[in-house]
């Protein structure tokens, strides 16, 4: 880990909303112990499957609502209770329907740029986004991607040190995504810090300096990807998971020292520095146990597999 002050500090995070309708009323905990910790000049990624808790800890990291445990200190400060200053160094990018509709993309960054003190060059963003294509088209008329790109913008023009992006490739083309991610990479090496969630494994593994995975409130996971894709300790690279499926409950119990599980009924992993060995050691065993294997498959392990492995759940 980096030796430089973290930009974004959540430590034992708990967030009850409601009242909700079905619980009598009552409140829920959506987040009861979330983790997270963002450097400068890093790429920090939040991942968790649908409802994990990752809208709601951004929501409480940018000051929007007030935790009921835990702490939270972004560049330093309490972001709910700190005021202009605060929100004027950092930058959020607002989903689809956070951006006013009936403005057409420049005016409406040249009005966000002017109330900032040290605003970014609105001309320099546009072209580098390619927005100058859709300038005079208000943004209600705008396709999904194209918003993608202007909300990006508006993040930007402040010239943020800490910058929140939510899901920040879903809409776009493979171009625009290029496009926008090699303009994440270069703000990284400009020093800011970067918080994305996405449900993308592939733009986790390709952006991401760090990564925090949460699932039902809480962290349950974090490190590099490298460090995540490992099954037996950071990095030697070599670790594959071979998948497959069977009927249910077969104890295959360990193959050549490596443990077969049953990560859902009838699918199993076996995940570490695979040898033809371990699969000589694998076919005798289901030769044993009287099982043809189906969807046989072995690559190196992806941030989805580790997911799957702990949780038992798609990300998705
Ligand atoms: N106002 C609310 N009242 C009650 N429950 C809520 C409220 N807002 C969110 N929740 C619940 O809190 C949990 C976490 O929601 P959150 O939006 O933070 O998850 P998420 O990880 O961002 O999900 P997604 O990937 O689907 O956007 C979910 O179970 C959600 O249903």
């Amino acid at each position: 880990m980096p030796t430089s002050e973290p930009c974004l500090d959540i430590r034992g995070l708990v967030k009850d909303l409601g009242p909700v309708e079905a619980l009598d009323n009552k409140m829920v905990r959506v987040l009861d112990g979330v983790h997270l910790r963002a450097h400068p000049g890093e790429v920090t990624a939040l991942l968790g499957p649908n409802g994990a808790g990752k809208t709601t800890t951004l929501a409480c990291a940018q000051g929007l609502l007030k935790p009921n445990g835990g702490t939270v200190r972004l560049l330093g400060q309490d972001p709910h209770q700190a005021g202009a200053g605060l929100r004027s160094r950092v930058g959020v990018m607002l989903q689809e329907g956070g951006l006013p509709q009936a403005v057409r993309p420049v005016p409406l960054l040249r009005h966000v740029a002017g109330m900032y003190a040290q605003p970014r060059n609105v001309d320099e963003l546009v072209a580098r986004l390619g927005i100058n294509a859709f300038a005079n088209t208000p943004i209600r008329r705008l396709s999904g991607g194209q918003k993608q790109r202007v909300a990006l913008a508006a993040a930007l023009v402040g010239n943020p040190e800490v910058l929140f992006l939510d899901e920040p490739s879903a809409g776009l083309d493979p171009q625009s995504r290029s496009v926008v991610f090699e303009l994440i990479q270069e703000l990284r090496s400009e020093g800011l810090g970067i918080i994305l969630t996405t449900h993308l494994m592939d733009d986790a593994q390709r952006l991401a300096d760090y990564v925090f995975i949460i699932d039902a409130g809480r962290t349950v996971l974090h490190g590099t990807v490298p460090e995540l894709t490992a099954a037996t300790g950071p990095g030697t690279g070599t670790d594959r998971l071979l998948t497959f499926e069977a009927r249910p409950g077969v104890p295959f119990g360990t193959v050549a020292g490596l443990e077969v599980t049953e990560t859902v009924p009838g699918r199993y992993s076996l995940a570490g520095p695979l040898t033809p060995a371990h699969l000589q050691a694998l076919a005798a065993a289901w030769a044993a146990h009287s099982v043809m294997p189906s969807a046989i498959h072995m690559a190196p392990r992806s941030l989805e597999d580790v997911f799957l492995d702990i949780s038992g759940k798609e990300l998705r």
